[in-house]
């Protein structure tokens, strides 16, 4: 593709647009993956994002619905979360057109490609729902396919296209052409869409159009009626449906979370139509005012996609790379692929076992998609070849071992992959330290150093007579000293030792049920208790934690500076009222300076933060508080409190 088409053209001549800061050239080089959305400055990416969704709503898409949401509109939210572009829902070229106010706001939906992003989305929910005394538990979600239609809102008399959300264009004259509501539904349904039966579609129209996309413009154009679009219209090949029409799953987080693939397996067959998502909603009217919207989406509504391209790639090699705990991981060389907006060169494969059972060696043709947001998975071995299976680590060169799929160099005092990628990890976990990347952590091992703790006992000269430049070995130094006096959570620590199942995720958890100075001497049954847990990891946690104990010792004794999680029921904190809430204060305050606002909070338990994020339970507002902050909570799904509720809440408490 090295223009844009005739159509698409024309659809951006119509539109009024003009490439202005971008070229047409570069818009397709972009696409073609050969530009990345990161080298564009901010206006030419908006403008790339204009081009896309113009050419999208016109019908003829430039790019997959992945690559817009997920390469384009992700590099706009990262770098300018309040560009004007992401507040609004995507205007439709007809927007030229006269337009008349809708009857209700019709707004764009948040995107989930990843069933992680949709258990974000129910945190959020349970927060609010907390919020406003909602039980979650019984809560009742809704899930409909999402109609790759055209949006439309039928009143009763007049058909409104959903234009910014706010005003829309007249097209009523499609129900005066006949069109008819679909499953003998009637008018007046309200929100809905302009959708063409695949069946019809193949059998009518596949030979004229590429996908039913580029034939719905035609139902609603001004002009004449084609021929084509009037028979479509007149077999009910098209159809207007309104979503309470929708065939749908109903039932409580949980059942939806058990049984999530099966839910959205169901729902995504169950119609005739081209479908791009499914639709999960809440159905508590009370709970939904109290959420509400941005001016994009629904907070109580998410639409769940799937990223369908894929890639056939040829592998060139495979290489055994030894991790951190002595598995030796297949990383499969491929020939450069672009997928999704991406270039592919390596993949990871799952295991030696996959390797040698599907026959992935050199010359073999692997599929591969980006379901999840960032990383290629292989979905299936399409061509096999004779695997290589590696015979020793290559690091260390001892002798591998099979441990059920995997295999495992089991010599880890001595592998030097294991180490410098301990190592590394422990600073890349501890997360508050520069300079200690892989090619400085290499040399560091090149010059003898084994472990974490002596490379906080070497001194500035040290580091110099390892070949580190003067200015650089001063500031390692000082960045080791910053990394044990700035204050960093107990829990963060502790997963930067890198024990098996341990992260920080598990690492908090624990903490909150045992104190640090205890965690040495927990028992598997201790173990097991946590949530998600069993005893046979329970075994390997208490062995880990065995293991690291030396050096746990070693580096805790040079006096971190760490924040105790606190601990849940544990004697000493047992009857603190905001015992674990992280509460946020911001604004002016007026019974006494922030600092001390948070000093009280923290004796009655609650962990102050300096910022709102997923995690913030409660935010409290003094005067003067931008909307921005307000919003931002919000959307997160945070209890917020002015300071008069606050103090009110905790004097019951007290
Ligand atoms: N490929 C591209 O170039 C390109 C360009 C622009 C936009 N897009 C895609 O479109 C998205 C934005 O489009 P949008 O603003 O129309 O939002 P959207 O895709 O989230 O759709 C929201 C609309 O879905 C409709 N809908 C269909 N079935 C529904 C159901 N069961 N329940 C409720 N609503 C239902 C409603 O009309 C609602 O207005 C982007 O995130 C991207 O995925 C793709
Ligand atoms: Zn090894």
């Amino acid at each position: 593709m090295n223009q844009l088409n005739r159509e698409q053209l024309q659809l951006l001549e119509k539109a009024g647009f003009a490439f202005q800061k971008i070229t047409q050239e570069q818009v397709l080089a972009i696409v073609r993956g050969e530009v990345p959305v990161e080298d564009l400055d901010d206006t030419s990416l908006v403008e790339c994002l204009t081009v896309a969704n113009l050419l999208y709503r016109g019908g003829f898409p430039l790019v997959s619905d992945y690559v817009y949401d997920f390469i384009f509109l992700a590099e706009l939210k990262k770098r300018r979360p309040d560009h004007p572009f992401l507040q609004k829902v995507e205007p439709e070229p007809v927007a030229l057109a006269k337009t008349v106010p809708l009857p209700v706001r019709m707004l764009s939906t948040e995107k989930a490609y990843e069933f992680k992003s949709v258990q974000r989305w129910a945190e959020r929910i349970r927060k609010a729902a907390d919020g406003i005394g909602v039980d979650f538990p019984s809560l009742l979600f809704r899930a409909t396919p999402k109609l790759d239609g055209f949006a439309a809102y039928d009143d009763g008399e007049r058909l409104y296209t959903r234009g910014d959300g706010r005003r829309g264009t007249d097209i009523s004259r499609v129900f005066a052409r006949g069109l008819q509501v679909a499953e003998g539904g009637k008018r007046g349904l309200g929100p809905g869409e302009i959708v063409v039966r695949r069946s019809y579609f193949q059998k009518h129209l596949a030979r004229v159009y590429d996908n039913s996309r580029n034939f719905q413009a035609s139902l609603i154009r001004e002009k004449d009626l084609d021929p084509l679009a009037a028979e479509a219209i007149r077999q009910k090949g098209a159809v207007f449906f309104p979503f309470v029409l929708l065939p749908d799953w109903r039932g409580v987080w949980r059942e939806l979370s058990e049984n999530f693939e099966t839910v959205i397996g169901d729902l995504w067959n169950r119609l005739d139509f081209d479908i791009d998502g499914i639709v999960l909603e809440i159905l508590d009217e009370r709970l939904k005012e109290s959420m509400g919207a941005t001016r994009h989406h629904h907070r109580w509504q998410i639409a769940y996609k799937k990223n369908t391209e894929t890639a056939r790639v040829k592998v060139i090699a495979v290489t055994p790379q030894t991790s951190r705990s002595g598995r030796v991981n297949p990383v499969a060389e491929v020939e450069p692929t672009r997928l999704s907006g991406a270039l592919i060169r390596r993949v990871t494969v799952h295991h030696y076992g996959m390797v040698r059972e599907k026959g992935v060696g050199p010359g073999s043709v692997i599929e591969l998609s980006r379901s999840g947001e960032v990383i290629p998975k292989i979905e299936k071995v399409l061509v096999t070849a004779e695997p290589q299976l590696p015979e020793s680590c290559p690091s260390c060169n001892s002798n591998l071992i099979w441990d059920s799929d995997y295999l495992r160099c089991i010599d880890n005092m001595n592998c030097p992959a294991q180490i410098t990628h301990s190592i590394g990890h422990f600073f890349k976990t501890l997360g508050n330290i520069d300079g200690f990347g892989p090619a400085s952590i290499n040399r560091l091992y090149q010059h003898g150093v084994r472990s974490v703790y002596s490379i906080y006992t070497l001194s500035a000269g040290e580091y110099e007579k390892m070949g580190f430049g003067p200015r650089q070995s001063e500031n390692m130094v000082a960045q080791l000293q910053r990394s044990r006096t700035e204050k960093i959570e107990d829990w963060r620590f502790l997963a930067a030792f890198g024990v098996y199942r341990m992260g920080p995720g598990n690492c908090e958890k624990l903490l909150s049920m045992f104190p640090l100075e205890k965690i040495f001497s927990l028992t598997r049954e201790d173990v097991a208790s946590i949530k998600g847990f069993k005893e046979k990891t329970a075994d390997a946690v208490v062995e880990g934690m065995q293991a690291i104990f030396p050096l746990f010792t070693q580096l805790y004794e040079l006096g971190f500076n760490l924040a105790k999680t606190p601990v849940a029921g544990y004697e000493e904190n047992k009857f603190l009222p905001l015992q674990g809430k992280i509460i946020v204060f911001t604004g002016a305050m007026q019974q006494g300076s922030r600092q001390e606002m948070e000093k009280q909070a923290k004796l009655l338990g609650a962990k102050p933060g300096k910022s709102v994020t997923g995690k913030t339970d409660i935010l409290v507002t003094g005067q003067r508080v931008g909307p921005a902050k307000l919003n931002k909570a919000k959307d997160a799904g945070i209890k917020i409190m002015n300071e008069q509720e606050y103090l009110e809440m905790i004097r019951n408490m007290e």
